[in-house]
């Protein structure tokens, strides 16, 4: 059932606790609750995702944050290697999570990825080979929106028909789509065709896959949350702000942590819920951490300046954080092909909603890119004489670019005429790691987060050689009548002009890991072990992004549903 007040659930004891509806959470809350005998219950500090237009319609993502009611509206911490700036980090806070505000993009990464997290815990039980069997019940592949032939824009064989969550290949296409597909082909050393990353091989640029289907976004609330919500044996508690875990005694000799805590705001009462079972931390890369050292499990050091008890004293919370930097680069075009008038003309967008609302096609129907692709730099590139290769593999890639046919560019609004085509390009093999600090010990206050964002030589040297082969893909004869010239510094040409272009306008991509990542069972750093049990503390498991020690090749979402496809696995106990 849905509720949305405290004096709705059906008491205080359930057997299992998931802190956290989003991505991951509803995942295990799903999974779990499939299984009649377990008594589950979600707390999710946000809303409820049901009539949220923006949540439905996939190209209307991109308005769901920052700055709204369904974000946490975070800031990073002024960057150093940013020109000192500051910008917005976007964080679902609704039902689904992150997953019901996100661009939608669905991928899982490179089998590298699966393989060194395998190598990295110890665990087997990682390795591609053994979690691609997940994909099988998660995803379903269904047809595009406006139902094109897709041959040769995915291989079937690598995708499932049977899972829980629609994903469909782009459903409105673009003029510029034969441009790229035929810059494939031009400079196909550099830019080769990717037929489909879905096997593990992400090298190559191909047509994107998405969480959509029947034009409308799948979320983990549409799809998991949703499976389950009716049954008698799930309570999903929304405006359920979790302030901490509260220990309930001592197994083992380890602290246990079966109950939550939570309120309703800063001036609510608190109310106190408790696990028969295990309480399963899905708050994402922030709100996990957050959790945590609120709770006293964290770095004792920086829990006593904040007046916080130090119960587990764990130093790797809230370290450790990667993600994947942004660059948008922008190119002025001929023509009105591009989707910025669009984007300026309300009568144009409001029959755009028409037809969306009445048949979910159009442009509407689709997400912000058609065509994305990873790359790696050259073997021979000088960086690697004093950095060694950070790719999880010889196969995994350092950048990827992703492709836009309208201006997309988080720190410059867009230009008041003119058409325009994006080039973004991201930083993939980061070596830069971030930190989540509180701020204080108020629950209510936004934590310090801090990307630390291309602080090593190598991510500022792979991003300047991102800005180079963009503007090869852009200088391709397949472009020639159609790119005008490069927006602003990205005409740079010297290495210290592109590095100051790149500081002047990098941003995230929203994908942060790794802030209370898994490692083997007995190694003195990590949060978690390889089950994903809590270190040096019982009763508690974390399941969500933060638990990736390294941020994927891919955009996280992917990578995020199968560990915690695996995850829910694992506690079932097959
Ligand atoms: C704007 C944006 C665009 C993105 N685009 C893409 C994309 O195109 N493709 C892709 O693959 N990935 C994308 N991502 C990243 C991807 O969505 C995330 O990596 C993934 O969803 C994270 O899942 P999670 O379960 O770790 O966290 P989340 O899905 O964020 O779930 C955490 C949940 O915990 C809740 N929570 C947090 N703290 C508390 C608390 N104290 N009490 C109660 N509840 C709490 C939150 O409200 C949220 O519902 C994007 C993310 C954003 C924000």
């Amino acid at each position: 059932r849905l509720c949305t007040s405290p004096g709705q659930l059906r008491g205080n004891t359930y057997d299992y606790i998931v802190v956290g509806a989003g991505t991951a959470g509803n995942v295990i809350a799903a999974r779990l609750a499939e299984n009649g005998a377990n008594d589950v219950l979600v707390l999710e500090a946000g809303v409820s995702n049901e009539g949220v237009l923006a949540a439905q319609v996939p190209f209307m993502g991109p308005t769901l944050t920052p700055n709204t009611p369904y974000d946490w509206n975070y800031t990073v911490t002024p960057q150093t290697h940013l020109n000192g700036r500051t910008f917005p980090f976007p964080r679902g806070r609704i039902l689904g999570g992150s997953s019901s505000v996100n661009y939608l993009v669905h991928q899982y990464g490179s089998s590298a990825d699966y393989d060194r997290l395998a190598r990295i815990t110890g665990d087997p039980g990682w390795a591609w080979r053994n979690l691609r069997r997940y994909i099988d019940r998660h995803e379903k592949f269904v047809p595009p929106a406006d139902g094109h032939n897709t041959n040769g824009q995915y291989i079937p064989s690598l995708h499932s028909t049977r899972g829980i969550l629609p994903k469909s290949l782009p459903g409105f296409s673009h003029g510029i789509d034969a441009r790229v597909i035929a810059t494939t082909q031009e400079l196909s050393a550099e830019f080769p065709f990717n037929p489909d990353t879905g096997g593990g091989d992400v090298l190559g640029l191909g047509w994107v896959q998405s969480s959509i289907g029947d034009g409308t976004r799948s979320s983990s609330a549409t799809t998991y949350l949703n499976s389950v919500i009716n049954r008698r044996n799930v309570d999903v508690l929304v405006n359920a702000y979790v302030t901490k875990l509260v220990r309930t005694g001592t197994v083992g000799g380890k602290p246990s942590f079966r109950g939550v805590q939570f309120a309703n705001g800063p001036q609510s009462p608190t109310t106190n819920v408790f696990a028969r079972k295990e309480v399963i931390l899905s708050a994402g890369a922030f709100g996990t951490p957050q959790i945590l050292q609120l709770s006293g499990i964290g770095d004792r050091a920086e829990l006593t300046t904040k007046s916080i008890t130090t119960i587990v004293n764990n130093p790797s919370v809230g370290k450790n954080m990667s993600d994947h930097v942004l660059l948008p680069n922008n190119w002025r075009v001929q023509g009105t092909e591009s989707l910025d008038n669009l984007l300026r003309d309300p009568v144009a967008f409001g029959a755009a909603l028409d037809q969306w609302q009445t048949s979910k096609t159009g442009v509407l129907s689709n997400g912000v890119t058609n065509h994305l692709g990873f790359f790696r730099l050259p073997n021979n590139s000088p960086i690697f004489a004093t950095t060694p290769d950070p790719a999880s593999g010889p196969t995994a890639s350092h950048w990827e670019m992703i492709v836009s046919n309208f201006w997309i560019n988080p720190a410059v609004p867009q230009p008041a005429t003119g058409s325009y085509l994006t080039l973004i390009s991201a930083l993939i093999s980061p070596t830069s790691r971030g930190t989540l600090k509180l701020a204080s010990n108020n629950p209510f206050q936004a934590p310090l987060i801090d990307p630390n964002f291309l602080a090593t030589d190598f991510d500022r040297y792979a991003m300047r050689e991102s800005v180079r082969a963009v503007k090869r893909f852009a200088g391709a004869n397949a472009w020639s009548d159609y790119v005008i010239e490069p927006v602003g510094d990205l005409a740079a040409q010297t290495d210290e002009a592109i590095d100051a272009y790149v500081r002047s306008i990098s941003t995230t991509v929203f994908h942060p890991v790794g802030t209370a990542s898994m490692s083997p069972r007995n190694a003195a750093w990590g949060v978690v072990d390889p089950e994903l049990r809590l270190k040096g503390a019982e009763g508690v498991r974390i399941v969500d992004a933060s638990v990736w020690p390294f941020v994927p090749n891919a955009h996280t979402q992917g990578p995020v549903y199968l560990v915690a496809e695996r995850a829910a696995s694992i506690i079932r106990g097959y």
